[in-house]
């Protein structure tokens, strides 16, 4: 396919200089300005050339997770009150219901929609209000409502049953009473698989969620989400748990709520099988077995794949590291825009920091100022490893030993590790915020999925549908440098209950697909 085109047509030496002239293009050429970590900062939008070739990161991340803000800023400003994103398919509409809550009754308008994610945007009257959190029933209402698209209103007196418990409110003010003392909360939550992300408090004396061990709990319950800061909209403490915890394990409600998506995620599966067929047309041209059985497939020049790269043992090694690491101050958290909009996908970065707002590296963590951990040495021999066994396979592909033409070999100094519900996606974008150097080389970008299965899509533009689907499953490594370092790449759905049994028995990863890309600043 590809490969046989480039095969035919193109020497390694000539692969090299049209790659060249591709990044010159590009604008990077004069911006050459070496691999220094001050230097880092220096790249912006602007400098990086025409806005068509260039301004497409955050914009395609955004793509895929419209922004609340629209919807919002269509409405009367005494309406915009409570935002709350449950980044879920709502099949259910909210019915209008009217309640009691404790003594006083509210007035709430929610509305949710999306595409395929979902937004719900309540409003509540500034009514006193007591803690959902406290009413077990709007809990309740709240999961069984389930996914997909909903639109409701609730009119005067209306009963939330409760699940606004751990609400996800992002434009402002739930007056609530927790003890004795009223609070007024700005909450984001959003989920896939039901996450909540209270994003502010009002400065009146308020429990902090993870001082108050309902509102914990539910938090917990509800799976997923680093809590954003009061005041700057940054990560605080208690990052995402990517594996779930004994508590929660037991918990009726993750059962119940495990049991009911069962059955949602069957035509996702099905999706599997047909990448995988398509896959399999690739494979015809470009498969090497090696002597241990691993397939590595050239998709283009420069972008490998290798199936079943990662051993199950060491898979549960990385999942188990990652937990500990993502686990600790600045770990695990839910990327989002000044204007609101949050990518569907936990990130922790390693090495240095990477910052999605920016779009740019940092020696410190943007939200909490503090130096992300080190890639951990088992991480980077298996970089080494993979990008070794590439260049070998290359080499024997190209038949040609200037294999560095194609994939220059690296030593990456950093990673970002996402973690994607069964919800997560990542919009069609390039990844050229590392060092103008780094990108002129065509230093590869080393990927590795563990977990669920993701529907991974590439290619020369960013339209999904000129783009190749290539399944990542987990233990799949796919690397991409040389010419396709600037490939157009995003993750198209993660595909549930596709993991290893054995890979989700020994870790207690959650449902979802842990990911890392190595790169060379
Ligand atoms: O999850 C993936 O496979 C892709 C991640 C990615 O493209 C990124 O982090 O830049
Ligand atoms: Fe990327």
């Amino acid at each position: 396919m590809q490969l046989g085109v480039h095969r035919t047509t193109l020497t390694a030496a000539r692969l090299s200089s049209v790659f060249r002239g591709k990044m010159m293009n590009r604008g990077l050429q004069s911006r050459a300005d070496g691999n220094s970590v001050n230097s880092k900062n220096k790249l912006t939008d602007h400098e990086q050339g025409p806005p068509q070739l260039w301004n497409t990161s955050k914009a395609g991340y955004e793509e895929e997770f419209p922004s609340l803000s629209d919807s919002v800023s269509n409405m009367p400003k005494s309406k915009r009150r409570t935002r709350i994103d449950m980044g879920t398919h709502c099949e259910q509409k909210l019915e209008k219901v009217v309640d009691n809550i404790g003594k006083s009754q509210i007035e709430a308008s929610t509305s949710i929609s999306h595409q395929d994610d979902t937004c719900l945007l309540t409003s509540f009257r500034k009514k006193p209000l007591p803690s959902y959190s406290r009413n077990p029933r709007l809990c309740q209402t709240y999961h069984e409502h389930g996914e997909g698209k909903r639109r409701s209103s609730f009119s005067q007196g209306t009963a939330i049953d409760e699940p606004f418990g751990i609400i996800c409110v992002s434009e402002k003010k739930v007056v609530d009473n927790i003890g004795k003392s009223q609070i007024e909360a700005s909450t984001s939550i959003s989920h896939q698989d039901d996450t909540c992300l209270p994003t502010s408090f009002g400065k009146k004396p308020l429990p902090s969620y993870s001082r108050n061990p309902r509102l914990r709990q539910t938090y917990h319950e509800h799976g997923e989400g680093k809590r954003m800061s009061p005041f700057s909209g940054t990560a605080i403490d208690e990052p995402f748990d990517i594996c779930i915890s004994e508590t929660e394990e037991s918990s009726p409600l993750t059962s119940a709520v495990n049991e009911k998506n069962k059955l949602k995620w069957v035509p996702k599966v099905r999706l599997a099988e047909e990448i995988e067929r398509h896959e399999n047309k690739i494979e015809k041209n470009n498969n090497i077995e090696d002597s241990v059985g691993q397939i590595g497939q050239v998709l283009r020049p420069g972008m490998v794949l290798f199936k079943s790269y990662i051993p199950l043992s060491e898979q549960v090694k990385i999942v188990n590291r990652c937990r500990e690491l993502g686990c600790g101050p600045g770990g695990f958290y839910r990327p989002g825009y000044d204007d609101g909009a949050k990518l569907r996908l936990y990130m922790m970065c390693l090495g240095l920091d990477w910052n999605p707002q920016t779009r740019k590296y940092g020696e410190r963590r943007h939200h909490d100022q503090v130096a992300p951990p080190g890639i951990p040495h088992e991480f980077t021999s298996l970089v080494r490893r993979a990008l070794d066994d590439s260049r070998t396979l290359i080499r024997r592909v190209f038949k040609t030993e200037n294999v560095e033409d194609i994939l220059p070999a690296i030593s990456p100094d950093l990673c970002i590790v996402n973690f994607y519900t069964t919800n997560g996606r990542l919009g069609l974008h390039q990844d050229r915020d590392e060092s103008p150097d780094s990108l002129l080389k065509g230093f590869p970008v080393v990927s590795i999925s563990i977990g669920d299965s993701a529907e991974f899509l590439y290619g020369d533009q960013r339209d999904v549908d000129k783009a190749n689907p290539v399944l990542l499953k987990s233990g799949d490594v796919l690397i991409f440098g040389g010419e396709s370092r600037l490939i157009f790449h995003g993750v198209k759905a993660i595909i549930p209950d596709t993991a290893p049994l054995a890979l989700l028995e020994a870790t207690k990863l959650r449902p979802g697909r842990l990911n890392l890309t190595f790169r060379q600043y």
